[in-house]
């Protein structure tokens, strides 16, 4: 079995969210993807979130495909921080094997999430290109660290059965949406905090 972690804010979900998605499942392989609805981004303005509940039923609406699961069991885990959950899925989850998924954006504050080293060393990582961050990975501080742990896109498929650390950058089609946009468009489309 082979699970992707898509961890977002989805404030709200968009279709740029669903390419990543619909990419990660065809390019790496995987059985499932597990769409993980954080109940906050610790480096993020609290104040701009819409409620768990909204983005987790938006989400469910918009993320259709069988094999995508949305989840929001970091609430329950009681902490936002990925470094974590991922030891949690982990200790819990014996023979499953996971690949940590994110845009390209996130890995210009990567450096900056709590015990970001320990996250490098606990699943593989698949960064999915994103407009704006193609070239990203030459100056984030993750991937110059872990320059070494490099997988080909080529091999994207089999980042499964690497050993963390282990990242690879995923090409593919694009999308400009973000939710910034989305909630600039639609100031008032949002549930109120
Ligand atoms: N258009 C996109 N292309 C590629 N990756 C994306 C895109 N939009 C979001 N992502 C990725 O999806 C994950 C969740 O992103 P998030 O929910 O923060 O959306 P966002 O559009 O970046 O939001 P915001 O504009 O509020 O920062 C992150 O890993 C982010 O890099
Ligand atoms: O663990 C951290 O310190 C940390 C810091 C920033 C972001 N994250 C996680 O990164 C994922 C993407 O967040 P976002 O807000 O960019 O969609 C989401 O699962 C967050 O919980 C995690």
């Amino acid at each position: 079995m082979i699970v992707g972690l898509f961890g977002g804010s989805f404030n709200p979900p968009h279709e740029g969210h669903l390419l990543v998605a619909e990419i990660a499942l065809r390019r790496l392989g995987l059985d499932q993807l597990w769409w993980m609805v954080t109940p906050g981004n610790p480096l993020k303005n609290p104040m701009d979130l819409a409620p768990l509940s909204s983005r987790i039923a938006m989400s469910e609406q918009l993320a259709r495909n069988p094999r995508i699961k949305v989840t929001a069991f970091e609430k329950t885990l009681g902490s936002p921080y990925t470094a974590l959950t991922l030891a949690h899925v982990k200790s819990r989850n014996p023979g499953v094997h996971f690949i940590w998924i994110m845009g390209a954006d996130g890995l210009r504050t990567f450096h900056r999430w709590q015990r970001w080293r320990s996250i490098v060393s606990t699943f593989p990582i698949a960064v999915i290109d994103r407009p704006g961050s193609t070239l990203s990975f030459l100056s984030s501080k993750m991937t110059r660290s872990f320059e070494w742990a490099r997988v080909d896109e080529d091999d994207a498929g089999i980042l499964w059965r690497k050993p963390a650390p282990a990242w690879t950058f995923v090409h593919g089609p694009r999308s400009a949406l973000s939710s910034t946009s989305l909630r600039q468009a639609r100031p008032g489309s949002l549930p109120d905090c």
